[in-house]
């Protein structure tokens, strides 16, 4: 994360809360009406930090009527959706759909989406432009196993991953697309990868993206870290110089502590 001479980001940080499958949609409420006071009390200043919430499917149509209603800060996303825009496709959301209910974001290719469903590159490169189709910003998530990492070609599967799922997108849709990278060794297990592990990463993947596109496009690319991030870790990784922002599973599901994760230049470590 890099701030501008003028003190604010080059790229605005996103805090993201995927909150997989977790709360119906009445907890839902209750989660983001929680959320919603503790950052309005701490005059959180979204237009400086961005905070999304990715609930379940059955939960947006109620998020989408509070933010509205309330005239919430918050964007909001879903965890998924269909390549396919419309038909006989039994049991998939269509990307429609989700902009209809007023998502900004959708996740593309989460590793619990690669792994329990077997989603393929090609199909999460077909994802990633029915999101666009839709006007949906798309957020492409990518990252290794153990294995891999034990192995030492980490970098390389992620970057594989990347631009499989970044194929024949335009340099103005790479620069609106935000890229997360979740180590799986470090999903919720307690396990989170250093913050120079989310940096080297983080730097890999922008110098793929100017390779891919240009430097002007890959500056613009917003990188997210995923991974155990809790409010005592966030503001290490956050102070790394490719990392803006991060996709938060567990601790986006406590409003308090998801609040603070927000409020990270509030205790950024200095040293
Ligand atoms: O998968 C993640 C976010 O998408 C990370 O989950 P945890 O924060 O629970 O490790």
């Amino acid at each position: 994360m890099t701030t501008s001479t003028n003190g604010t980001f080059d790229r605005t940080p996103l805090i993201a809360g995927n909150w997989k499958m977790n709360m119906d949609h009445v907890q839902g409420i209750t989660l983001l009406q929680k959320l919603a006071w503790t950052l309005s009390d701490a005059r959180h200043d979204f237009a400086r930090v961005e905070v999304s919430v990715f609930p379940p499917f059955t939960d947006i149509r109620g998020v989408q009527t509070l933010v509205q209603g309330d005239k919430l800060k918050l964007s909001y996303g879903a965890q998924d959706l269909s390549e396919q825009d419309a038909g006989a496709y039994t049991g998939d959301i269509s990307g429609a759909f989700l902009n209809k209910l007023g998502c900004s974001y959708v996740l593309v290719g989460h590793s619990e989406r690669r792994e329990i469903h077997g989603e393929s590159d090609e199909l999460l490169n077909a994802k990633v432009k029915a999101a666009f189709r839709h006007e949906l910003t798309p957020v492409l998530c990518a990252g290794e196993g153990l294995q891999v990492r034990q192995a030492g070609t980490h970098v390389e599967h992620t970057l594989a991953q990347i631009r499989a799922g970044v194929a024949g997108l335009t340099a103005e849709q790479a620069a609106e697309l935000v890229i997360a990278y979740e180590p799986i060794w470090a999903i919720g297990t307690g396990e989170v990868a250093g913050p120079s592990d989310a940096q080297e990463l983080c730097a890999a993947i922008r110098a793929e993206l100017a390779e891919l596109f240009d430097a002007a496009t890959a500056a613009k690319t917003r990188l997210l870290y995923g991974g155990s991030v809790k409010a005592a870790n966030v503001a290490a990784i956050m102070a790394e110089r490719d990392v803006d922002g991060v996709l938060v599973g567990g601790a986006s599901l406590d409003a308090g502590e998801f609040a603070t994760i927000a409020r990270f230049e509030s205790h950024l470590v200095t040293g």
